[in-house]
């Protein structure tokens, strides 16, 4: 809604959905801080074979474990010249998408914008971090146009060069929040604001800067914590986290790319790591059950 608003082309892709059927006839309408910010008119295809050829980027925004099945679904239908962006959370999305599309240009980021369906054709805006997107070998003007609209249009964009900083830097947040938040149901603010969420926050980071710094990726475990900390009473702390919101809706989550991937890599590289160890189980736990949960006390 942001591009669009900016006079960008923008199509969405999504299976068909009460809310997909919404924005189609009414538009979609974005609030921030309980305001309505925007209705922008967009048009959300349901079928590959809808998706014209033209496009510059690609933004891939489905669920980690969706991607193969969605994208190699659109593949046929686009451009080689597009860009194919991944701004989901977690690890091994640049991966999966070079895996199913080698020959196309594959550029990953990671935003700390967040917001969430409130109902159909409306969302709300709830964290308004920045987005940082990893350089490409060629196409890069295509980038930085894209991050300017971005940045036009009032999410803050920035390409930068170092594609596995990038990816790192934004799986610690979600490393921090979004397992924690998921189990206790807290919005990210409410979590850190606990002196008990604040003191898992700090486990699962350290744990996760020392598996980091095995792959190579240097962190200062104390500045990397700081911002984490900082984001949660900040940028992001109204938001309801997209793994709580998982959570809620009884859907899967991504916990296999972010606190579970910490655990994989631990045990590669002999580095304890039960904190997000715990995380993991507990979130595979609820997925398990979500029909046999206890919802009443009757
Ligand atoms: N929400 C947030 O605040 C943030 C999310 N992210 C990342 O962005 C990505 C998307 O997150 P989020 O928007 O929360 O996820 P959602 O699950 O809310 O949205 C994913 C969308 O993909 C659709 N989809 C799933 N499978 C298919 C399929 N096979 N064919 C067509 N459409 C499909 C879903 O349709 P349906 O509704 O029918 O299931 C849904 O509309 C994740 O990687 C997340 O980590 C990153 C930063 C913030
Ligand atoms: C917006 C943010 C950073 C934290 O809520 C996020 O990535 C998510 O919810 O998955």
């Amino acid at each position: 809604a942001k591009l669009a608003s900016q006079g960008a082309t923008v199509h969405m892709y999504n299976r068909k959905n009460n809310h997909t059927d919404k924005i189609n006839m009414e538009g979609l309408t974005v609030l921030v801080d309980g305001g309505v910010n925007q209705t922008v008119s967009m048009t959300v295809f349901h079928s590959p074979e809808m998706i014209d050829d033209y496009y510059d980027i690609v933004i891939v925004l489905v669920k980690a474990f969706a991607t193969e099945k969605v994208l190699l679904s659109l593949l046929p239908h686009l451009n080689r010249n597009s860009i194919i962006l991944s701004l989901q959370n977690g690890l091994g999305n640049a991966e999966t998408i070079k895996k199913i599309a080698p020959k196309h240009i594959v550029s990953v980021g990671g935003t700390e914008t967040g917001a969430g369906v409130i109902e159909n054709g409306v969302i709300a805006q709830r964290a308004f971090g920045k987005t940082y997107i990893g350089e490409t070998n060629t196409n890069n003007e295509k980038l930085t146009h894209f991050v300017q609209l971005l940045s036009a249009s009032g999410l803050e964009s920035y390409v930068v060069p170092d594609i596995q900083r990038v990816i790192w830097n934004k799986l610690m947040i979600n490393i921090a929040y979004n397992g924690l938040t998921a189990i206790t149901r807290l919005r990210n603010g409410d979590a850190v604001r606990s002196s008990q969420g604040k003191r898992i926050i700090e486990k699962v980071v350290r744990e996760a800067a020392m598996v980091a710094q095995a792959e190579g990726i240097s962190f200062h475990d104390e500045e990397i914590l700081r911002k984490c900390i900082r984001i949660g009473y900040e940028d992001i702390g109204e938001n309801k986290s997209s793994m709580l919101t998982d959570i809620i809706e009884k859907r899967k989550t991504e916990i296999d790319y972010i606190n579970g991937a910490v655990v994989s890599l631990g045990k590669k590289h002999s580095i304890s790591t039960p904190y997000n160890e715990m995380i993991t189980d507990l979130i595979k736990m609820i997925e398990a059950s979500y029909s046999i949960s206890v919802s009443s006390s009757k």
